[in-house]
């Protein structure tokens, strides 16, 4: 099968944004839930917590511009921003490590990259990301942060050997209290450098070459 030409990442996207909308009611349930015990990611099993459609696309652009064929994705969920990095991967060739905690969501998302018929592109990793990807030692092209944010700042610096002077950084939520604290610390090595995207809500942090 031609996965350039695979309609079914499409499908399997349109589904999956439209079931999204139903998060509301979800991310309500989840919060009311942390008012008595500190938030936990099996708050939220059921809800998607997604990227948005208009993110995606800007993401298979920046791999797809970028030539960019390693990505390395913490946060899975269902896989809707892995079926994007998917769309942009198989116009490079190159291919997707992504992780997630929750075992039934993962378990879901292997259906849905099944569906969509990406799934031989895609390695998903079952646990928690400062274990399924402390071994990782391969060169990584975008580093996708979009799990629970007090891990963003341990996870960089986990896989920053990992970095090549083209790799992107892209921290999703970077407008959340944790994630600021997370861009401070790394601000202070000049080595990097930040774009801001979606107002505030996404940061890219690139490789400093000067
Ligand atoms: C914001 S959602 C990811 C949304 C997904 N990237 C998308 O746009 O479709 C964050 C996910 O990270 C997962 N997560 C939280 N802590 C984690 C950890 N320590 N290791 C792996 N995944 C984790 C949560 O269970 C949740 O499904």
């Amino acid at each position: 099968m031609d996965l350039v030409k695979n309609n079914n990442i499409e499908n399997t996207l349109n589904y999956l944004l439209s079931d999204s909308k139903k998060d509301k009611y979800k991310i309500i349930k989840g919060l009311a839930k942390s008012m008595f015990t500190p938030m936990q990611p099996s708050d939220f099993k059921d809800a998607y917590l997604s990227i948005s459609k208009k993110q995606g696309e800007g993401l298979v652009q920046l791999i797809k511009s970028n030539n960019f064929k390693n990505i390395v994705e913490f946060g899975t969920s269902f896989g809707i921003s892995t079926l994007y990095l998917a769309k942009g991967v198989i116009e490079t060739q190159g291919h997707i490590i992504t992780t997630e905690l929750i075992e039934s969501k993962a378990h879901k998302a292997i259906e849905n990259f099944k569906k969509a018929r990406v799934n031989t592109i895609i390695e998903v990793r079952i646990g928690d990301a400062m274990e399924t990807l402390k071994n990782h030692r391969a060169s990584i092209d975008l580093l996708f942060l979009d799990g629970w944010k007090d891990l963003y700042l341990p996870i960089f610096q986990m896989l920053e050997p990992n970095f090549n002077n083209n790799t992107i950084v892209y921290v999703d939520n970077a407008n959340m209290e944790e994630s600021l604290a997370f861009l401070k610390t790394v601000s202070q090595n000049k080595k990097y450098k930040f774009q801001t995207e979606f107002n505030g809500k996404v940061v890219l942090i690139t490789i400093n070459n000067k």
